[in-house]
């Protein structure tokens, strides 16, 4: 059998094809069949741990290699074989060089696991050397391995370990964690320790055999730093795996559509459209500021350039009414005159609205209520967001009636944030944070709909699918109206999406990942990415 390959750099958000991730009861299927496929080829027993210690190794070498104190923290699982193993390494390599190897090790040598207990055995072996925590001042360690807690972690962290994360986690040096930075939970990408790590370039974070979703959503992003990935030879066994948890999608989503290209680069190749060929979307929101009102005119202006940006041939406003004695609704955009300004209701007694994607909601207010049963019942393709979600979560009847939308052959879209998924699965945030792979998915089959649920690690999911997990965007998103904008781009895309729940998942699911991207590629040198300089990079 060939070597397993070496750790392959994760290159997000562009991935060039969707990734599948496996939580950990997947993971453990995997490691069995794995485990029984060596041993069918009579190779030594602990070869998958030796690959995991090796790949470890190997991958902090390259990570820092003028390391000469290595600090490594061990628990007392196979997450822990895999540091003495790599602890081991190291010390074969620095003991010529004068440089030393500190181990803190928090098992308990009368209960290891097998592969644990071998690699107990060898590092026993090797004399290195066992302290409750490494030097300080100039002998300080240079490099830090993170081999406590992996995929056996369950719960809260209990016990020592909880300091030694703490401080493995703010150590000035690099950082190398064993398959998941200890404390983070491999399904959920909660974290389990005190305070979630804050982002770290020295930080490092090697999955071996399997990617877990947990790396990529809620805390994970933020805990794992730069991500790697060693199958350890699991791809050459030709084995069958496990159906995915989840997948991670770039611009290519796992729901057999190729790439989604860029809007410009599918015009400029093509001479025959006209601006119907790029479909229209009606964008429905904005209550004016008056007694009642809250003024949130601009989020539907945003959705509304968002929608003319990300591609859409024809875009028509529909602002709320305002209030009787507020002022007048404006009849045009002056920075964005393309747009075209109706009343809400009048455009939803148009024929333009069966023909049109409908984005509605953002800076609904508590007036956009009024519409919706309307909306639900004229608009074929259409996206809730913000305030027409919240409207939604508080009536039975608009939810039975989204729900039926499925069984006339009309697709939704809901772009929750987790306050209005929560109200939607009448639960708390905690909990749909503490899930948020499930939370999604259980709100798309509750609802039939396709539903992007944002936050870091933005989950996709629809009725039947496994859901995916978005890799692009970071905090800079973490201000007022980029959701707005997200809307009117899903809307945009949606327009000259096909028809069909797949075709709806997979544009909602590429606005996501190109919303996303333009924060990643926004300078670094410009603090802020307001909403609205966000549409100019879409
Ligand atoms: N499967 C794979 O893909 C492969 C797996 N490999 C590696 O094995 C790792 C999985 O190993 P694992 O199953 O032994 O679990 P692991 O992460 O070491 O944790 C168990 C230890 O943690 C402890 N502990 C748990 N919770 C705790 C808490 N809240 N607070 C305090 N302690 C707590 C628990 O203590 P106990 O509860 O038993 O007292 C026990 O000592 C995996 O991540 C990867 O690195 C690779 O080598 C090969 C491919
Ligand atoms: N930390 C983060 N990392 C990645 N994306 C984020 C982060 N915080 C917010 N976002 C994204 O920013 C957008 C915010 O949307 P939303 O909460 O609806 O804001 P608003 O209603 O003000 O427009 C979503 O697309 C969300 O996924």
């Amino acid at each position: 059998m060939n070597l397993p390959a070496h750790p392959q750099r994760l290159s997000l958000p562009d991935l060039p094809r969707a990734l599948p991730l496996y939580g950990s009861q997947s993971s453990r299927a995997i490691e069995q069949r794995a485990q029984h496929e060596l041993g069918r080829q009579h190779l030594p027993a602990h070869t998958l741990m030796q690959r995991a210690g090796a790949a470890v190794f190997r991958l902090s070498a390259a990570l820092a290699p003028h390391a000469r104190r290595v600090w490594v923290v061990c628990g007392g699982g196979n997450n822990g074989s895999d540091g003495l193993l790599a602890a081991v390494a190291w010390q074969q390599r620095l003991q010529p060089l004068g440089g030393q190897v500190c181990v803190t090790w928090l098992g308990d040598a009368q209960r290891l696991p097998d592969d644990a207990r071998h690699a107990w055995a060898l590092a026993q072996q090797a004399g290195l050397h066992w302290a409750e925590a490494p030097a300080d001042g100039p002998d300080a360690p240079d490099l830090a391995i993170d081999a406590l807690f992996g995929l056996g972690l369950a719960q809260a962290v209990r016990g020592p370990a909880l300091d030694w994360i703490e401080r493995l986690q703010s150590l000035p040096c690099p950082l190398l964690c064993v398959d998941l930075p200890s404390g983070l939970c491999a399904d959920h990408g909660n974290w389990h320790a005190r305070a979630a790590p804050t982002a770290s370039p020295l930080r490092h974070t090697l999955s071996l055999l399997t990617l877990k979703p947990g790396l990529f959503t809620h805390h994970g992003r933020q805990a794992s730093g730069q991500i790697w990935f060693d199958d350890l030879g699991w791809s050459q066994l030709g084995l069958a795996a496990p159906g995915p948890s989840a997948w991670l999608h770039g611009p290519e989503t796992p729901h057999g559509m190729g790439p989604v290209p860029s809007p410009s680069l599918l015009r400029q190749r093509q001479h025959s459209p006209h601006k119907g060929t790029h479909g229209s979307v009606i964008v429905i929101g904005g209550q004016q500021p008056g007694p009642q009102g809250t003024g949130m005119t601009g989020a539907a202006v945003l959705a509304a350039r968002a929608a003319l940006r990300g591609g859409a041939g024809r875009v028509y406003l529909g602002l709320l009414e305002p209030a009787a004695g507020t002022a007048a609704a404006p009849v045009f955009d002056p920075l964005q005159p393309e747009l075209m300004l109706r009343p809400a209701a009048a455009l939803l007694h148009d024929p333009i609205a069966a023909q049109s994607v409908t984005v509605c909601g953002c800076g609904g207010g508590t007036a956009v209520a009024a519409l919706l049963a309307d909306v639900l019942a004229t608009c074929p393709r259409l996206v809730l967001d913000a305030d027409a979600l919240n409207a939604l979560a508080a009536d039975a009847a608009l939810q039975a009636q989204l729900m039926a939308r499925l069984d006339r052959g009309w697709q939704t879209v809901l772009t929750p944030h987790p306050l209005e998924a929560a109200r939607l699965l009448g639960c708390s945030v905690a909990q749909v944070q503490a899930d948020r792979l499930g939370a999604a998915q259980q709100l798309a089959e509750r609802s039939r709909c396709v539903v992007a649920l944002k936050g870091s690690g933005t989950v996709v999911a629809a009725p039947g699918w496994v859901p995916s997990i978005n890799p692009s965007g970071n905090a800079l998103l973490a201000s007022a109206g980029t959701g707005d904008v997200l809307a009117g781009l899903i809307g945009a895309l949606l327009a000259t999406a096909e028809a069909g729940l797949e075709a709806t998942a997979q544009a909602a699911a590429a606005a996501v990942h190109r919303h996303g991207r333009c924060a990643d590629r926004w300078p670094s040198e410009q603090p802020l990415l307001c909403a609205s300089e966000l549409l100019n990079c879409l």
